[in-house]
Order: structure tokens, then sequence, then C-alpha cells
């Protein structure tokens, strides 16, 4: 099988960029990792201490300290395969400065589950759409899988999406190790948009805790939520898919249910009566939900697909609904 990939940039110094770093390190295959962050303070302080300060701190960096930046172009160009792991909202800003060009003859792959705001895109139609990126040259990184959990080395499936499914298996070997197994998929859309919609739902099951629900409701919501979400994909990308696949509901399960989950935190904060803004103070962390929610019910103007639970959750986010009485109202619809 021809090489493709033999260097990689990872752009984003969160949690997942972090656990990103720390995978492609601790496999085997041979390549060179480049790493850029936005903060030049925890760039330094990665070269000296060889640990994160701000993210997965524990986890010990191997990438060496020349090839950590927070100038971006350099480091694309130094690379053939480019890991985008900002958070959505912000994904314009960190590529500021970034032309087509520079991406030209560069593999993607995008391990953020988010969706860009103002265009409404997913990153691979942003991509497309903005950097000339052909879709041959995209992958998805998704799958049940928390950073928080990678540091720990705890067993973790990752899904690799590429219509390319030859490249999604070239970059799936970068991954594996003892505690990481990848599956491969040729579903970039239901897999970016599940990915998408899970954090949402991941919020409405933080909402229905922080307002009082057990996990008698909290179950009946989720198996409500997975039916949500293949109403969703399947109309903006109607292929065969089974949806109680990994990449769709056990990701959708993993963020619902667990500790680590930011979006599920963050819902259990607005349930209990935060605002928005002390919510996402007091994390410290992106729940790419909240932003994802008011794209979405942007995108479902025109697909108009039944989704009581997304406008739920943009009613209390973004039209100061009670979270209290929108619940009841929901609790109404959900069978
Ligand atoms: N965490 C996880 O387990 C997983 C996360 N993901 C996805 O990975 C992506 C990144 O999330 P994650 O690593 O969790 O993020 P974190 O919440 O861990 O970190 C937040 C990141 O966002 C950056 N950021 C915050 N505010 C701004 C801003 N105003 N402008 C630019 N950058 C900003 C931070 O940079 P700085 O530190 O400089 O403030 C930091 O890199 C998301 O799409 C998420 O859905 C996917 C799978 C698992
Ligand atoms: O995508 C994730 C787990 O698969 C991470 O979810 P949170 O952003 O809610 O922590």
């Amino acid at each position: 099988m021809l090489k493709h990939i033999n260097k990689i940039t990872v752009v984003g110094g969160g949690s997942w960029a972090t656990a990103n770093i720390k995978m492609l390190t601790d496999n085997a295959a041979e390549k060179e990792i480049f790493w850029w962050m936005r903060n030049g303070q925890a760039v330094e302080h990665i070269s000296k201490f060889r640990h994160n300060p701000n993210y997965l701190s524990s986890v010990e960096i191997k990438v060496p300290a020349a090839n950590i930046s927070s100038d971006l172009k350099p480091l694309i160009e130094a690379a053939d395969c480019i890991l985008l792991n900002v958070p959505a909202a912000f994904l314009k800003e960190a590529l500021a400065g970034i032309t087509p060009e520079d991406f030209k003859g560069k593999k993607i792959v995008s391990a953020v589950k988010g969706i860009v705001p103002d265009e409404n895109q997913i990153i691979g139609e942003f991509m497309h759409h903005k950097y000339n990126v052909s879709f041959d040259d995209f992958m998805v990184i998704s799958g049940p899988c928390h950073a928080e959990e990678v540091a720990l080395e705890k067993l973790s499936y990752l899904t690799i999406a590429s219509q390319d499914v030859e490249l999604a298996t070239e970059f799936a070997g970068m991954l594996n190790t003892r505690y990481i197994k990848t599956i491969v998929s040729d579903d970039i859309y239901g897999t970016e948009w599940g990915a998408v919609l899970k954090n949402v739902y991941a919020i409405a099951s933080g909402i229905c805790h922080g307002v009082g629900y057990g996990d008698n409701f909290q179950s009946v919501l989720i198996s409500n939520a997975i039916r949500e979400l293949e109403r969703f994909v399947d109309e903006v990308h109607p292929i065969d898919r089974d949806i109680k696949e990994s990449a769709y509901l056990g990701d959708l399960l993993v963020t619902a249910y667990s500790q680590f989950s930011r979006n599920r935190t963050f819902g259990n904060m607005i349930g209990k009566g935060y605002t928005v803004t002390s919510a996402q103070l007091e994390m410290n962390m992106i729940a790419e939900g909240y932003y994802a929610v008011n794209c979405l019910h942007q995108v479902n103007l025109q697909h108009k697909v039944e989704m009581p639970i997304c406008e739920a959750v943009y009613a209390i986010l973004y039209k100061k609904a009670s979270p209290t009485i929108e619940m009841r109202k929901l609790a109404e619809k959900l069978s």
C-alpha cells in the first residue's frame, strides 16, 4: 500500500489535541509529529517540562520541542497531514492567514465535533468550500472516546471515516496502540453529523439531571435522541448505515452518561440554574453542543426534520426558556 502520511501537524492545544498527540506518539508507526497551539506560554511550558500545563497535564509529551509552536503556517508547510482539533467555533480564527494553497496536496483529518458558525457547515464541507480540500483527501476521527480516558490508557475505540477507505486505514494504523482500537468507515457525513448531534443530546441529558429527572427518564430521553439523530442524518445524507454502530450510538451514550463529558456537565449546570456565561466560565472547557444547537436550528429550517430534543435545548440556551418548563413540555413528546 502506498504510504501518504509521514508528517502530521496537530492543530489545537486542548484536551483532545493532547490526547491525539499521546495516541500518535505512543503508536509505533514511523512518523514525525508537529504541534500548534495558540497559547505561547503553553508552548514554552511543554517544551521545557514535557507536559501540557492546561489540559491532561499528567500526559508526557514526546513531541520534540523544536516541533511545537504557536506559528501555524510553517507547521502546515512542514507536514503532509493536518489534524484539525480546535473547537469549531474558533476554527476560522485558528486558520486565519492560511490559504487554500497552504493545504494543497495535504491530507486533512478532523477530530472536531462541531459546526462552523455562520457557514453552518460541518468541517468536511467547510474545508472543501473554503480551502478546496477534496473529500478524497479528508478524514474524520470520531467514536466514543473521552480525552481523560486516553490519558488513563483505558481501552477505547475510534472510528476513522473517509471516502478513501485505504487512506482511512493508513491513518488508523497511526493511532492503534495497546489501549486504542480503530474502526474504518466510509460515512464522513453521518459520522460528522452524528458527533455534532450527540453533543446536543448530552446537553439535554445534563439539563434533565440538573432539573431533577432520574435515570429512568434519561434512558427514555436517550432512546428518543438516537431516533432523532437517525432521522436527521438520514435526511442530510441518506445511505445505508447502522445507527447502532459505536460512531453513532456509542458516542451518544458515552457523552450523555459520562462524568467526563463537557456537554453533559454544561447541561447539568444549566439545569441547576446557571446562566450560559457562568456555566462556560465555571467549566473552562468547551461544550461544542452549545454552539452547534444554534447552527442546527438554522440548518433544520431547510430540512424540517422533527427534532423536539434539539429544539428544547435551543429554546433553553438561546431563547431563555425555563429548563424545568421546557423539559416538562419535551417529556410530553417523547415515547
Ligand atoms: N475532549 C474530548 O474528550 C473530545 C473532544 N472532541 C472535540 O475536540 C474539539 C476540541 O475540544 P477539546 O480538546 O475537548 O477542548 P477543551 O475544552 O479541552 O479545550 C478548549 C480548547 O479551545 C480553545 N479555545 C477556547 N476558547 C477559545 C477562543 N476564544 N478562541 C480560540 N480557541 C479557544 C482552547 O485554547 P486555549 O487553551 O488557548 O484557551 C483549547 O484549545 C471539540 O470539537 C470537541 O468536540 C472530540 C472527541 C473527544
Ligand atoms: O466526543 C466526546 C466523547 O466521545 C467528548 O464529549 P464532550 O465534549 O462532551 O466531553
